[in-house]
C-alpha cells in the first residue's frame, strides 16, 4: 500500500490568505494553440504539474519548441511536425484527447499510451470522430489506448457527428485543432446532453484570441472556420477548481480564507464554487481579485446539479459528508470516466470514515452521520485526496493515501496544504 498521510487538522478557525498554482485547461489549451499557430508566442504563469509536463513533453516529441523563459514562463516556437513519437498520457485527459487531433497535421507515426487506468477512460467516440475528419488511427479495434496517429501532414476535416456524453474533451479536441483542417471542422453532437459546458466555452473563447472563427450559436453545434492560428500569448488564471479544498478550509472550520487573484470573469468551471458555498451557508465575497470565504458555524447539505461542473464533486461530496442536513449531487454520471470511478470511489471512502452515503448511478446522496479517522484511498486520483484531506479538517486521524497523487493538477500540494492548514512556520 502507498505512503498514508496524515490529514492536518486546525486546532482553531483559520485566518489565511492563499496563492494558487495555474490551471490545468488553461495551461494545456494554451500549450496546444502554441504549438498550432503562425509564430511564436509565450505562456505566462503555466502551472507545472504532471499533467502539463506530460503536454509540454507530447508537443516537443513533434518537434515543438518549449522552452522555461527563467521567470517561469514557457515560449513556445512551432516546428515542422516530421518525425515518428511516443506520447504518455500519463492519467490526463487532455493529453489522451487533445494530442491526437493536432497529429494529424504532423507527419509521422505518434504511439499513445498512459497509465494502467487511463486505457480505461473514454476515448473511443473521438477517435471514431477524428477517423471520419479523415486521420488514419490504428486502435487494434479496442477505441482506447493504446492507439496509433498516423499523421499525413493534412487533414480533410469537414462536417462530424458524436456522441460526446462521456467527455467534453471530445469537443474541445476537435476545435482546437479544426482551424488547421482544410476544411475547418463542424461538430455536431448526438446523445445524452454534453458534460462540463465550460470547459467547451474555454475552449471557444481561447481560439477566438487566436483569431480562429468559431460559430456556437446553436446548441449542440460548434462550427471552426478553416484559417490561421494567429500566436497570441497567454496570461494563465490560477486553478479555480483546485481553489476547492483551500476554500473548504475556511467553510469547514468557521474560519476564513482568501484565494488572491480569482478572476473577475472566467469560463473556469471553479468559479461556481462560489455559489455552491454561499448555499452551503458561507460568506463569500469577491473583491480587487481577492476571493474571499467565510465558514458557518455548521455547513448545510444542497440539491445540486453539477453536470456543468462535475470536476468539484469530490471536494463539493466531502463538505456535503460534514453538513448538518442532507445533500443529493446529481447530473454527474460521466464522472465514473475520470482519473477513477469517482461515484463509487467517494461512496466507499466517506462510507468507511462512518458517512452516510447513497450511491447513485449519476451522483450521491449523503446525509448528516458521526464521522471517525481511518484510512481514506485515492485510486491514484489528485481530486480524491482532495476530499481526504477536507473531511481531515473536522476528523482526528485521516489518513489519505498517496497524497503526492495531487502532483497531477498541483506541485507540491502536501507543503501548500499543511501551510493553510497550520500557517507558515516562522
Ligand atoms: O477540457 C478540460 O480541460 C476538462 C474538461 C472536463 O472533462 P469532462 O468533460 O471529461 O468532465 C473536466 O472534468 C476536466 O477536468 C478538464
Ligand atoms: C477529470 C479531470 O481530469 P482530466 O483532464 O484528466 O480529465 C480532473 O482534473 O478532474
Amino acid at each position: 500500500m502507498s505512503e498514508l498521510w496524515p490529514a492536518p487538522r486546525p486546532h482553531d478557525p483559520v485566518d489565511r490568505r492563499v496563492s494558487l498554482p495555474g490551471s490545468k485547461s488553461l495551461t494545456n489549451r494554451a500549450l496546444v494553440l502554441a504549438a498550432i499557430a503562425d509564430g511564436p508566442s509565450v505562456v505566462r504563469r503555466p502551472l507545472r504539474s504532471r499533467d502539463t509536463l506530460l503536454m509540454a513533453a507530447a508537443l516537443t516529441s513533434l518537434g515543438t519548441g518549449i522552452e522555461d523563459t527563467g521567470d517561469g514562463d514557457w515560449a513556445v516556437t512551432p516546428g515542422a511536425w516530421d518525425r515518428d513519437a511516443d506520447v504518455d498520457c500519463g492519467l490526463a485527459g487532455t493529453v489522451m484527447r487533445f494530442v491526437p487531433p493536432v497529429v494529424g497535421l504532423a507527419r509521422g507515426t505518434v504511439r499513445f499510451d498512459g497509465d494502467p487506468h487511463m486505457r480505461l477512460r473514454p476515448v473511443r467516440q473521438m477517435l471514431a470522430a477524428l477517423g471520419a475528419l479523415g486521420v488514419r488511427i490504428d486502435d487494434g479495434g479496442r477505441g482506447a489506448l493504446p492507439f496509433a496517429v498516423h499523421g499525413t501532414g493534412t487533414v480533410p476535416g469537414g462536417t462530424v457527428t458524436i456522441d460526446a456524453s462521456a467527455s467534453s474533451q471530445f469537443v474541445s479536441a476537435l476545435l482546437l485543432a479544426g482551424a488547421r483542417y482544410e476544411h475547418g471542422v463542424d461538430v455536431r453532437h448526438v446523445g445524452k446532453p454534453v458534460p462540463s459546458l465550460p470547459h467547451i466555452e474555454m475552449t471557444v473563447q481561447m481560439l477566438r484570441q487566436h483569431g480562429v472563427e468559431v460559430d456556437d450559436a446553436d446548441a449542440n453545434r460548434w462550427a471552426v472556420a478553416s484559417g490561421t492560428v494567429k500566436a497570441v500569448d497567454h496570461d494563465i488564471e490560477p486553478d479555480l477548481s483546485n481553489a476547492a479544498p483551500f476554500l473548504a478550509l475556511g467553510a469547514a472550520t468557521g474560519g476564513r480564507v482568501t484565494v488572491t487573484d480569482w478572476p473577475a470573469s472566467t469560463t473556469q468551471p471553479g468559479d461556481e464554487l462560489r455559489e455552491i458555498l454561499t448555499l452551503m451557508g458561507c460568506e463569500v465575497t469577491l473583491a480587487d481579485g481577492d476571493l474571499t470565504v467565510v465558514g458557518p458555524d455548521r455547513l448545510h447539505g444542497v440539491d445540486l446539479d453539477l453536470h456543468d461542473v462535475g470536476e468539484l464533486t469530490p471536494a463539493v461530496a466531502a463538505l456535503c459528508a460534514l453538513a448538518d442536513s442532507p445533500s443529493h449531487l446529481r447530473g454527474v454520471a460521466h464522472i465514473r470516466g475520470h482519473e477513477t470511478d469517482r461515484i463509487t470511489a467517494l461512496a466507499a471512502e466517506l462510507g468507511r470514515l462512518g458517512a452516510d452515503v447513497t450511491e447513485r448511478e449519476d451522483g450521491l446522496d449523503i446525509r448528516p452521520a458521526t464521522l471517525h479517522g481511518g484510512t481514506f484511498h485515492t485510486y491514484a486520483d489528485h481530486r480524491m485526496a482532495h476530499a481526504g484531506v477536507i473531511l481531515g479538517l473536522a476528523v482526528d486521524d485521516v489518513l489519505v493515501e498517496d497524497i503526492a497523487t495531487t502532483s497531477k493538477t498541483f506541485p507540491d500540494f502536501a507543503t501548500a496544504w499543511s501551510t493553510a492548514v497550520h500557517g507558515a512556520s516562522s
